[in-house]
């Protein structure tokens, strides 16, 4: 009997969900078993690091050494989540099919019928911007904490509204609890957003080839786009950078946008090419994007 491979997730609710998503899918289309292994991360243990030891990577990057200690076969991360420099140990071996990328309100109503000075709550500064765009007459409150503890905060009062990928919120089950869905042309998501990256080792060419069968091709060109553009103009997670890629199939469409933290100025640009030429698509337009001033745009975080 072949042995049970070994799936390395971090412990919150929406990692578990999506990891055995992945393994049930897997087990049911190759026949072997999956056990999910629970990996503590720094970013987990404390917000602090998250800040100091700058964004999300901390969330990756534990789950990657485990892999280079052998004591996982493969790890599912939320894409967004992965630094745009890749380890050359590590491989992305399959993106699913995309989930819902888009982002969602959730609050007592849509954003444009709360009153003015409602208090809206979101640590990401892309999404204020754009939200900004939208209501610059609301209150815009960073905050930190699992999805869980964010929503938490209307109930107490803190908050009126907090935005959070629609995605993530299926996947923890509150997706009733929307009280808007962002359609991308008014909030542009962050690149990869909705999407899973499966990671195994380099070497492990067995594995590479098995973890193919739940590789969506059409995913990855629409988040290779993205995430290019967010390589090309030397962004990070906490840049105002949304990109967003969809394709039929031959043709990728992409759309990419560095908005000021103002909410007024802006720098947006769409282009479309073949699915094969995904990341040159990315590259070209973050460098239309950065002769029309995005570098300087970015350039303003306070972050
Ligand atoms: N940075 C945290 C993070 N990473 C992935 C998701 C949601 C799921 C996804 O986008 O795939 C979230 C929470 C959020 O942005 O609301």
């Amino acid at each position: 009997m072949t042995a049970a491979l070994r799936l390395g997730t971090r412990k919150s609710l929406m990692a578990t969900t999506q990891s055995q998503m992945v393994a049930d899918r897997l087990t049911a289309l190759t026949g072997r078993e999956v056990v999910l292994v629970g990996v503590t991360t720094l970013g987990d243990v404390s917000r602090a690091h998250l800040t100091q030891l700058g964004g999300t990577g901390v969330f990756v990057n534990e789950l990657r050494a485990r892999l280079i200690a052998g004591e996982i076969d493969f790890a599912v991360h939320s894409l967004k989540d992965l630094p745009t420099k890749q380890d050359e140990r590590v491989v992305v071996a399959a993106t699913p099919p995309r989930d819902d990328p888009r982002d969602a309100l959730v609050g007592s109503g849509k954003l444009s019928d709360l009153p003015a000075g409602a208090r809206i709550g979101t640590g990401s500064p892309r999404r204020v911007a754009q939200l900004r765009a939208l209501r610059q007459d609301l209150e815009y409150v960073p905050i930190r904490g699992n999805a869980d503890t964010r929503i938490g905060k209307i109930a107490s009062g803190e908050l009126d509204g907090v935005v959070l990928a629609a995605a993530g919120l299926g996947r923890i089950r509150r997706e009733a609890e929307i009280s808007q869905v962002f359609e991308v042309d008014e909030m542009l998501p962050a690149p990869g957003q909705g999407s899973l990256a499966v990671e195994c080792l380099a070497v492990r060419d067995d594995l590479i080839e098995l973890l193919s069968v739940i590789d969506d091709p059409a995913t990855r060109a629409a988040v290779t786009a993205e995430r290019s553009v967010l390589a090309a103009l030397e962004a990070g997670c906490a840049a105002p950078v949304g990109a967003f890629a969809s394709g039929d199939g031959h043709i990728l469409s992409l759309t990419a946008a560095v908005v000021a933290i103002d909410g007024v100025r802006s720098v947006r640009k769409s282009a479309s090419g073949p699915l094969p030429a995904a990341m040159d698509l990315g590259r070209e337009l973050a460098a239309a994007m950065i002769a029309e001033g995005a570098g300087t745009l970015m350039g303003e975080q306070a972050h």
